[in-house]
């Protein structure tokens, strides 16, 4: 089964929905995706350069990181890098738990 799908909201602009399913399998250093805000990133290539750590990254990885990446504070930069890191939007119509 194909772990995204994608749904045509106008003529223009399209949104990749994601299942939590899909994203709690990838939760490793090479392949590391994780939930803010119901939005989902792939941090695979910022592990590195993540000014706080790999470690705190690879903590959330597959997880839903919107109250870890909230408590730091984190700057204006910090969330532009975050619209760079997405991926798509956790599906509304799929009802599962994180
Ligand atoms: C992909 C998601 C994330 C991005 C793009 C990101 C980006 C950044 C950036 C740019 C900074 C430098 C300070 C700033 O500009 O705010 C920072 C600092 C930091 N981040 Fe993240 N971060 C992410 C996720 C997380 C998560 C989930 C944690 C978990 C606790 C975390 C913990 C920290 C800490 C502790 C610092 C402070 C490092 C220091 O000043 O010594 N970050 N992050």
């Amino acid at each position: 089964m194909s772990e995204e799908k994608t749904i045509s909201v106008n003529a223009t602009a399209q949104k990749t929905f994601l299942t939590y399913e899909s994203v709690k399998s990838h939760t490793t250093q090479d392949d590391l995706w994780m939930v803010i805000h119901g939005k989902v990133y792939n941090c695979t290539k910022f592990i590195d350069e993540h000014p706080g750590g790999e470690e705190v990254l690879l903590d959330v990885g597959g997880l839903d990181a919107t109250d870890a990446f909230e408590d730091v504070g984190h700057s204006e930069e910090a969330r532009k890098i975050l619209d760079e890191l997405c991926i798509g939007e956790l599906d509304p119509s799929v009802c599962d738990i994180i």
